[in-house]
């Protein structure tokens, strides 16, 4: 299955083009990095992938279709706010389990306390919260995962961790992976190809 961004141009409102004309495609099985300095556009780029924000031009394809505008979303995002990605008025369970259920070693393997799902978003810490994010998008249907600083805010083991279990799992479903990060040895550790944002266009 290929995700593939066509001749994507954003602007927000009359400001100054953001990107042009930025062509990428990304198979699954892949595990690519997406790097540039701050500011250049690339969390912009990766909700647009997503379908959680609009192109000013150009189309997202997956396997040559629009992405499907309902139901569950085949190409998940996991961004560096846990907060403002979810429901504050559902506790950590409802959201972990939007899409489906994970089972008590996908819990152990993300290290989930159970304790935690009973907890409203604003109990747990900005790191907890980020584990049931990364729970909720690993579902059976989901074919790509775009992580936009998704680590950043856990502490180096946790962090390794967390990418071991993220990726064996990638591997194994052979869904595909973009990591965005300014860590470009985790890049450099993790990734099978990097693209520099700068050269899409
Ligand atoms: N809704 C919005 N309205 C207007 N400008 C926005 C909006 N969202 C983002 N921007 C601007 O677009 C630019 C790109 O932001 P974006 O978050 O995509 O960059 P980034 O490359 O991911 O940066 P970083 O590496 O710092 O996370 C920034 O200058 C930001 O201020």
């Amino acid at each position: 299955m290929q995700l593939e961004a066509r001749s994507i141009s954003k602007r927000y409102g009359e400001e100054q083009w953001l990107f042009r004309n930025a062509n990428a495609a990304l198979q699954t099985g892949e595990v690519v990095g997406l790097l540039g300095p701050s500011g250049c556009g690339k969390s912009t780029f990766c909700r647009i992938l997503a379908g959680y924000d609009s192109s000013t031009e150009g189309e997202v394809m997956l396997d040559g279709e629009r992405l499907p505008s309902k139901g569950y979303r085949p190409v998940q995002l996991i961004f560096q706010h846990p907060e403002r990605a979810v429901n504050p008025r559902w506790k950590a369970g409802a959201i972990m389990n939007e899409g489906w259920q994970p089972d008590g070693s996908m819990l152990e393997s993300l290290e989930i306390n159970p304790e935690w799902l009973n907890r409203w978003p604003s109990e747990l810490s900005g790191g907890e919260l980020q584990r049931i994010c990364i729970a909720r998008a690993l579902a059976p249907h989901t074919r790509f995962i775009l992580a936009d600083e998704m680590t950043t805010m856990l502490d180096a083991i946790t962090q390794a961790r967390i990418w071991k279990t993220v990726l064996e799992l990638a591997a194994s479903r052979q869904m595909g992976l973009m990591v965005v990060s300014h860590d470009r040895h985790l890049i450099d550790r993790i990734c099978t190809r990097v693209i520099d944002f700068r050269s899409l266009g």
